[in-house]
């Protein structure tokens, strides 16, 4: 059932068996997932609306022409000192189905190794093997339509490691640009191998990337189309959109009757949400589980406004404090990305810059009659993850010093708190282990059709941090006001120094034989070989991969975690966050795929941890005092 804000009073049930915090990617999995039992009610929170399928957003060849504003959360950074000093707009979005709505849908997984890291850094049971399962749950893959595409292209997908039952459809455009092939060719001139599967275990090469598409119809799957559409219709999953959740409300578990859980474990039993800043504040009641999946920038910010996160954070904000916990909002992690551009100027190329006027009427009908043609295809498919050793020989030099003085990279105040250096300490380690590693990509090479060879780095070592700065999340009217998002890009200088070696690496594959006959023009500065002008040019132009995790992590508590293996808050007996923010460490790989599985498990571990359906209505613990009751009650 959708609850539109205007039935919400009519609508709401007076109590939720669970409550879903955030209807994106990993909200509508495990929604989806919590709703197959038809005794248990679900309540899906989104502040975002329902999505009008606009061709921007479904159709594949529009990607990258722009996300509608009402879409988008509007956030930015703070002013990102170890660049050039200035903020960086930061999409996220603001939609039923989350990211998976605006993203340029690439679906890749990164290394064996990087999931295997999450396992050594404290997390028995989440390693690739076991990841792999969920991965493989929440995928329909199709192998690729065109099959004059697939020697030349080298698709050539690895079935076992697949999924074909799944809901999100993964699958190929039927429509490629011959530049795809140059960057194959030419990336493999420079010793880098081509894979057949990028999502087989080994990241460090060069592919065609599957996408999130429909091979049916070609268009966007997303998490909404994939995971909510088809069982809206349940009675037992309420979907409530436009709500935005302001706080998650918790009372001691021994005044709440539940004398077998230990005393000191806090328990969540609603959350309060409103439509916007003006209307009336209500309350949604849990009998069972709140489900943070927020994303990562957005459940750290709720969990501190509801008095979750460091001591100091919460007394600024002026929140009681419930559990000290000084990694919410810390270990924040993105991919820093460059868009470097060689423009290819051969005259009888065919590229994404062709398709205006009576070219782009004919793609269009192309697209609409047939499903084929250009607009079949994303803004990325080929892409290349070479390892260090691809980049440069001296690399075992850079990575000679990166696990000392680990204290002087992690930010002032709250974010140095020693737990949180022990598990930076122990991510290092993890992280010179994966730059070692042959199968592990260190950055990221997205080719376009037009010649932008875009770099990101994988396996990022600066660390930033998400703080709420008010303790209503819609004071002065918007979300975006109320969010510190600072990603302290380069803060640790070799993040920014790979991104040089990419540059260079990019230099080297536009001379190869094959990216030769595309006549690239590099543009300034990339032009350049000067390191004082690149390094400027890197420091002005980072920007988001738009891949922010780890601000929820999943690790030891005295490691900086915040949630353990099964994905609950330290400190709570029924609170769990399940999106991209308890990642611990961020895979080498665009990160929905991730998401999706991360979400699959946690539906599973939820069932499983909640055997028996429990009748709904079961009241949770007395209200505190000021506390609204729900409008729906
Ligand atoms: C522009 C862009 C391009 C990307 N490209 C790719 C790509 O090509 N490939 C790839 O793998 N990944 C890509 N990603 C990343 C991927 O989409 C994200 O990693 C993924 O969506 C994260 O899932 P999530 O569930 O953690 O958060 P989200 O999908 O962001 O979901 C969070 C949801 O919670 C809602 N929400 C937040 N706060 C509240 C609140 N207080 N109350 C109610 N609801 C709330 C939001 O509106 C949103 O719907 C891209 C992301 C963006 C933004």
């Amino acid at each position: 059932l959708h609850i539109a804000p205007h039935d919400i009073d009519k609508l709401l049930l007076p109590a939720y068996d669970y409550i879903v915090v955030g209807g994106g990617v990993a909200g509508l999995v495990v929604a989806h997932r919590l709703s197959e039992h038809p005794d248990v009610t679900v309540l899906v929170l989104e502040a975002g609306s329902l999505d009008s399928s606009p061709d921007i957003i479904t159709v594949p060849g529009l990607v990258g022409h722009g996300i509608v504003p009402a879409y988008n959360w509007n956030l930015s950074t703070t002013r990102q000192e170890f660049l050039d000093n200035n903020t960086r707009y930061y999409d996220q979005g603001h939609v039923v189905g989350g990211g998976s709505i605006l993203n340029g849908l690439l679906m890749t997984r990164g290394a064996k190794a990087d999931y295997d890291a999450w396992q050594s850094l404290g997390n028995p049971g989440w390693s690739w093997h076991r990841m792999l399962h969920y991965f493989k749950k929440s995928e329909r893959f199709a192998p690729i339509a065109c099959r004059e595409h697939v020697d030349p292209l080298h698709i050539h997908p690895h079935m076992p490691v697949h999924g074909t039952k799944g809901p999100l459809q993964v699958g190929y455009p039927n429509f490629f640009y011959n530049q795809s092939a140059n960057f194959l060719q030419g990336i493999a001139e420079l010793g880098v191998p081509i894979l057949s599967d990028p999502n087989a275990g080994v990241s460090a090469g060069a592919s065609v990337a599957p996408s999130s598409i429909m091979a049916r119809n070609q268009s966007r799957a997303d998490s909404r189309r994939a995971y909510l559409d088809h069982v809206l219709h349940r009675p037992n999953l309420h979907l409530a959109s436009q709500q935005t959740a302001t706080r998650v409300l918790m009372s001691d578990l021994a005044t709440g009757g539940f004398p077998l859980i230990s005393k000191r474990l806090k328990k969540a039993y609603a959350v309060e949400f409103r439509t916007s800043a003006e209307s009336p504040q209500r309350n949604a009641f849990c009998n069972r589980e709140v489900i943070l999946a927020a994303g990562a920038i957005l459940s750290p910010a709720i969990l501190q406004v509801s008095g979750i996160g460091p001591a100091s954070v919460l007394e600024e904000l002026d929140v009681p404090i419930q559990v000290n916990l000084p990694g919410v909002g810390a270990n924040f992690q993105d991919h820093a990305m460059v868009h470097a551009f060689y423009n290819y100027t051969e005259s009888g190329l065919f590229s994404s810059r062709n398709l205006t006027g009576a070219v782009l009427q004919e793609v269009e009908e192309q697209y609409f009659t047939n499903r084929t043609g250009p607009w079949t295809h994303p803004l990325i498919s080929t892409i290349a993850f070479p390892h260090l050793s691809h980049l440069t020989s001296m690399w075992p030099s850079l990575l000679s010093n990166i696990t000392s003085s680990p204290e002087s990279y992690l930010p002032l105040g709250p974010g140095r708190h020693p737990t949180l250096l022990k598990g930076y300490t122990h991510q290092l380690r993890q992280l010179k282990s994966l730059l070692s590693d042959s199968t592990v990509g260190a950055i990221e090479i997205m080719a376009d059709s037009v010649g932008t060879l875009t770099i990101s780095i994988q396996h990022p070592l600066s660390r930033g941090f998400v703080h709420a700065l008010s303790s209503d999340l819609l004071a002065n009217g918007s979300v975006a006001r109320n969010i510190h998002l600072d990603p302290r890009y380069c803060s640790h200088p070799l993040d920014c120094d790979l991104i040089l070696q990419g540059l260079r690496f990019n230099s080297r594959l536009i001379a190869t034989e094959a990216m030769k006959k595309l006549q690239p023009r590099p543009e300034s500065p990339w032009n350049i070989t000067d390191e004082n002008i690149l390094n400027e040019a890197i420091r002005s132009q980072v920007v988001t991969e738009y891949h922010p995790s780890g601000t929820t992590s999943m690790m030891p508590l005295n490691m900086g975690g915040v949630v353990n293996t099964r994905l609950t808050v330290y400190g709570t007996a029924n609170l769990r966050v399940v999106d991209a923010g308890i990642i611990p460490l961020l895979p080498a790989a665009h990160i929905q795929a991730a998401v999706y599985a991360i979400a699959e498990r946690a539906a599973a571990m939820i069932k499983k941890d909640n055997p028996s359906p429990m009748a709904s209505g079961i009241p949770g613990p007395p209200l505190g005092p000021g506390i609204v009751k729900g409008s729906g009650q």
